[in-house]
């Protein structure tokens, strides 16, 4: 019996809560991928200041602080990551995406596996589906999966090279991102020693991260679809490349009600989102900001989010606090918050709050 039948079997339910849509093969919207539209997005006003830009050439703390203070989200510059590099990682989403249904589906990710092809983890705490579909990378799984999707050695190894190579860039920007945005609220590289890469190799708590590939199909109604539904994420921050076409938006950190501003791609940027762990971690000053995905009529859209996570078996919490600010999270490591957060989602993080 083939895997995937076995799956079925398996999971004789909801089949359609972990396959995408054949979007190739969708002309109109199905009523389960219809949600009430959108509310409009907000475009940046004179009055409101546009998503802040940090060259990393020569960051300024003061600016930096700000952006993960008020923000949560910024765009950052002068980065390092080579421009082919970006581009072949978009090649190669596109050559992933562009696969025919019945080969993505031999890389399905089961309910109880975090790795492969599906729809967003998020899916199941929505009634409505989703206008996307993803691929989720951690460890051997890029390899083995890669295998399966294309049996070709050119084509897999061409795949397995451009991800691994990604994922080791961001790695390294990821580690100098964290030290750099924690440095702004004091935090010592003693406080941060976790931090450092496991140059010998022979460390049991180097770092958890992983890297999720989102494609979001061209859709015919895109008013009344969803790319990917309102969370913040998980992280200790996030880095993605989107490429030059818009669909990310978030929830306007300063002000009460909910409005959308987009995030437009700049000119070889990444944008960083600051996610929950920063957020406990900082005892609250950096903002984990709400954000979505809207999808467009005209262009193919995908996007690499690498997620960056501390050790497995680190415990952490607010590091900064004192008589006046007393903690307001308790201690965790990063996978009882997952698990938190995959039963709790949105609210995940009001369980830790002290
Ligand atoms: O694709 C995007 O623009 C955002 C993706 C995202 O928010 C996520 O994967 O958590
Ligand atoms: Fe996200």
């Amino acid at each position: 019996m083939s895997s995937v039948t076995q799956l079925f079997k398996n999971n004789p339910v909801n089949r359609d809560r972990i396959i995408p849509l054949d979007f190739t093969n969708t002309k109109t919207l199905p009523d389960s991928h219809v949600w009430s539209e959108p509310e409009p997005v907000l475009e940046p006003e004179p009055t409101i200041r546009p998503i802040p830009i940090i060259s990393l050439s020569n960051p300024e703390q003061v600016l930096l602080r700000h952006a993960c203070e008020e923000w949560g989200v910024f765009h950052i510059t002068d980065h390092g990551i080579p421009h082919s590099l970006l581009q072949n990682v978009g090649c190669q989403m596109k050559k992933l995406f562009s696969l025919p249904m019945h080969r993505k589906i031999l890389a399905i990710r089961s309910p109880d596996e975090s790795t492969g092809y599906g729809v967003a983890r998020i899916s199941m705490f929505y009634d409505k589906l989703m206008w996307s579909e993803g691929f989720s990378v951690m460890g051997s799984s890029l390899q083995r999966h890669a295998k399966i999707l294309w049996p070709d050695p050119d084509d897999h190894t061409d795949f397995c090279n451009v991800m691994e190579e990604y994922q080791k860039e961001m790695g390294d920007l990821s580690h100098r991102l964290v030290s750099m945005v924690m440095g702004t609220i004091g935090l010592t590289h003693e406080e941060l020693r976790w931090l450092e890469p496991d140059i010998a190799g022979t460390r049991t708590d180097s770092i958890q991260s992983f890297l999720q590939l989102n494609s979001y199909p061209v859709c015919s109604d895109p008013h009344l679809a969803m790319g990917l539904a309102p969370h913040t994420d998980s992280s200790l921050l996030t880095i993605l490349y989107q490429g030059n076409i818009s669909g990310l938006e978030i929830q306007n950190p300063q002000e009460e009600e909910s409005r959308w501003i987009g995030v437009d791609p700049i000119e070889d940027g990444l944008v960083v989102i600051m996610g929950d762990l920063s957020h406990i971690i900082s005892n609250g000053r950096f903002k984990s900001t709400m954000h979505r995905v809207v999808v467009n009529k005209t262009h193919h859209r995908v996007t690499a989010a690498y997620f960056s996570g501390p050790p497995k078996n680190l415990q952490i919490g607010p590091l900064i606090n004192d008589k006046d600010h007393p903690p307001i999270y308790r201690r965790l490591i990063w996978e009882e918050y997952l698990a938190a957060k995959a039963t709790h989602f949105n609210k995940a993080l009001t369980l830790f709050r002290c």
